[in-house]
């Protein structure tokens, strides 16, 4: 149907419904399941869906930390108990309170059937950059589903979606003079999946024909902006700046994938627990994600598509190197980035290497 709506189109509006509190339906092989965001339920909504066979579903890491088990590999579906109201549901998704109040369970676990739903529906929450607890009601009566002009998905072409790389276009390229340099450029690019835009600092001209010195920065609104010194992504933004103009050509990508993938209401969350000692992946893993979510299939993709083929990577992340070689990039040299060392963010980039693999 020319007319009609993408499933592309479909997801993206299912995202702003789950950021909204609005309820979504999957339908899968065993019939639709009515679907909505713990973060943003409301005791209205959870009411309505407060039936026999309600689940709370958490990913492995959250799960783990509340002492539940995850019997479903990566994630664990929690029958919502009769008394549980939206106080148990956000203590439940938000690990803000577990230390004043540790202990959540027991808990009864959802085992039959494929979780394959449930999956899904958490990896849609956590693309709406909301924290990964969705509820999930198999089965739902008509009246909760029909005829409420609710946003509907189809499971397999939706997982499918979810797991697949986002295609960039480019929208328009323009000059900039910087401190590091007067030859610089921005480009910007959109994707056609309607997720984050990207953006590209080309620095001079590099030859295509060339290894070209290439930075992949992530998103830091707290060290780029603020000058957090929490992190040092902001020095390090500038070094490799100030590099590439050094040498006159270099390529930098800003990629919007702020806080390794969880977005910034996320990673302030995960401050607030490192302000209670955790350290930068417990705190991830506390609220249910992975150490790092970052997809770094759109960097590789993004230099390809600028005719890069072999980078000299400024970088201390092997899983970087790693991720370009993988994905159609030869990173003929790892240029080491030390730059920005504090008080306040040495425990950080210990951990770093100690459980991600950075290198010192
Ligand atoms: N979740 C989370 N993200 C953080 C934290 N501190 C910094 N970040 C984010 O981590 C990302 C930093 O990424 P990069 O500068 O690419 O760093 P990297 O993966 O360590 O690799 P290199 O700097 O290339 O060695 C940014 O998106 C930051 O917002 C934290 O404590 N928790
Ligand atoms: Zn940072």
């Amino acid at each position: 149907m020319a007319f009609g709506l993408s499933l592309v189109e479909q997801i993206n509006r299912a995202r702003s419904d789950l950021r909204l509190g609005v309820p979504i339906v999957i339908r899968g092989p065993d019939g639709p399941a009515l679907v909505m965001a713990a973060e943003t339920a409301t005791t209205e909504r959870l009411d309505a869906v407060r039936l026999p066979g309600l689940v709370l579903v958490l990913t492995r890491h959250r799960a783990e930390t509340l002492k539940a088990r995850p019997y479903d590999g990566d994630v664990a579906r929690i029958l919502v108990p009769r008394d549980g109201g939206l106080g148990w549901l956000r203590a439940m998704a938000d690990p803000a309170d577990d230390l004043r109040h540790p202990m959540k369970g027991p808990f009864q676990s959802a085992r039959d059937g494929s979780a394959d739903l449930h999956r899904s529906a958490i990896g849609l929450v956590k693309t709406a950059q909301l924290l990964p607890a969705a509820l999930v009601l198999g089965a739902p009566p008509p009246e909760l589903t029909a005829g409420l002009g609710l946003t509907e998905l189809p499971l397999e072409p939706l997982a499918r979606e979810l797991a697949g790389a986002s295609i960039m276009a480019p929208v328009v390229n323009a000059r900039l003079p910087m401190v590091a340099s007067q030859a610089g450029r921005v480009h910007i690019f959109r994707p056609r999946d309607g997720g984050e835009e990207h953006y590209a600092i080309e620095i001079g001209q590099p030859d295509r024909a060339q290894p070209v010195l290439a930075r992949l920065h992530s998103a830091c609104f707290t060290g780029d902006v603020l000058g957090s010194l929490k992190c040092d992504c902001g020095p390090q933004l500038n070094a490799a700046l100030a590099q590439m103009g050094a040498e006159g050509a270099g390529v930098l990508l800003y990629l919007n994938q702020e806080g390794r993938g969880i977005g910034l209401a996320n990673k302030m969350r995960a401050y607030s627990l490192q302000d209670q000692g955790f350290d930068t992946v417990e705190a991830n893993h506390r609220l249910g994600f992975e150490d790092d979510e970052r997809d770094f299939r759109i960097g590789a993709g993004l230099l390809r598509q600028m005719g890069f083929s072999q980078v000299r990577l400024l970088t201390n992340n092997p899983r970087k190197v790693d991720m370009l070689n993988a994905h159609g990039l030869e990173v003929v040299e790892r240029v080491a980035l030390k730059v920005g060392e504090t008080a306040q963010n040495a425990r950080y980039l210990a951990t770093k290497a100690a459980k991600s693999g950075h290198l010192l």
